[in-house]
């Protein structure tokens, strides 16, 4: 494990470099890894790894989802089984139920937590929420997690482009003595390209902000506020959207993400940057309130109680699918989709 300096404070970081594949293989070798769930994460984490060459099956419910796996390749009987089954033949249960499923099929897998087993999530949800959750391990088991840093649709794709998306990894008990190689191995099978250190509790706080924050929720609230603003003073919706979103997807966010704000900054004229660095700090101070609000809902379990209650219900997924509908027919996003079109790169 290194100690890396990130701006003045050393954290511990596990990299490929150190703990490569062959050590993985290695650890695990005598392990049957049960990836119960095929949502987003699950195809991810369970390709990867069987590309990786572990030895992974795959738990799933009857429904379009089984047949998903079906079509990658997953073979009924063989590498794909029931949950209850699945968690039966694993040495290592991978939990990648969504966090509210967690819940409802918690029994099953208990069930099949024998002595030695190594219980595994990618999320600190269920297990920091446990009053709201109910998910108590029995004490001689691992628990572990391997929390990727963002989609199983990216965690598959960067893998195959031969990248690797970072992720968190925490013990949350350590039954075997040998909980940190387990965890560390899976980080690097599933196609982590870094690991860093963190809790159960630090993870899901910090998740439960971030998608709610500057990921998902903020980028939609803030890029919406402008949008609004330049229609309202009569702008063309390809105008507002072109100066909203497509030059922050197509050029800006590229260059902060490869080389940092001020590179960015500095790629852009001498006004843009005086207006950038004068208007950093109102915009600031007007969202700080934001998230502190958000951090205190986040940390008094009030998000993680709406989001149980909301994804328990029968028609969540109609429920859901009907805002996803609002957003994607709203005036902002019916322009992005011609814009989109238009990029030559699209013809
Ligand atoms: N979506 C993502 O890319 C990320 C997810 N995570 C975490 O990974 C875990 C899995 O999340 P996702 O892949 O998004 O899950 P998901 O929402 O895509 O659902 C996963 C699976 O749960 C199954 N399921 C739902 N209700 C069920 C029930 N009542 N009984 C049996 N099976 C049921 C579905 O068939 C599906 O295969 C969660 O803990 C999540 O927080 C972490 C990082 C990113
Ligand atoms: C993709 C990811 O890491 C999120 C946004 O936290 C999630 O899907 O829960
Ligand atoms: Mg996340
Ligand atoms: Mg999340």
């Amino acid at each position: 494990m290194a100690q890396m300096n990130f701006g003045g404070v050393t954290e511990n970081v596990v990299t490929r470099e150190e703990f490569p594949l062959e050590k993985a293989r290695e650890v695990l070798k005598n392990e049957t890894i049960a990836v119960i769930g095929y949502g987003v994460q699950g195809p991810g984490q369970s390709l990867n790894l069987r590309d990786n060459g572990f030895n992974v099956i795959v738990g799933q419910r009857q429904g379009k989802t089984f047949d998903k796996a079906v079509a990658d390749g997953w073979v009924p009987g063989e590498t794909l089984f029931s949950i209850e089954e699945a968690c039966e033949r694993a040495t290592i249960i991978q939990v990648l139920l969504s966090d509210a499923a967690q819940i409802a099929c918690w029994p099953t897998i208990k069930k099949h937590l024998t002595p030695g087993k190594a219980l595994y999530f990618s999320h600190g949800f269920a297990i920091t929420y446990k009053e709201r959750t109910g998910i108590v391990p029995p004490a001689d088991v691992d628990v572990i997690m391997v929390a990727p840093k963002g989609s199983g649709t990216s965690l598959r794709t960067m893998f195959l482009e031969g990248r690797g998306l970072n992720s968190s990894y925490a013990i949350f008990q350590d039954a075997t003595g040998r909980a940190f190689e387990r965890v560390i191995a899976l980080g690097i099978g599933v196609g982590s390209g870094y690991l860093f250190e963190t809790t159960f509790q630090r993870e899901v706080y910090s998740d439960l902000t971030g998608e709610r924050g500057t990921l998902m929720g903020a980028i939609q609230g803030l890029l919406l506020a402008q949008y609004e603003t330049l229609r309202e003073h009569g702008h063309t919706p390809s105008e507002a959207f072109n100066e909203t979103v497509e030059e922050l997807t197509q050029s800006l966010m590229p260059l902060f993400a490869a080389k940092g704000m001020d590179w960015m900054y500095a790629n852009c004229s001498t006004t843009a940057q005086r207006g950038a660095l004068d208007w950093m700090t109102p915009f600031h101070d007007a969202t700080k309130p934001v998230f502190e609000k958000l951090y205190q809902s986040v940390a008094s379990g009030e998000e993680a109680q709406r989001s149980i209650d909301s994804n328990s219900q029968p028609d969540y997924r109609e429920k859901l699918n009907e805002e996803l509908r609002q957003l994607r027919e709203s005036e902002m996003w019916q322009t992005g989709a011609v814009v989109r079109k238009l990029r030559p790169e699209n013809n």
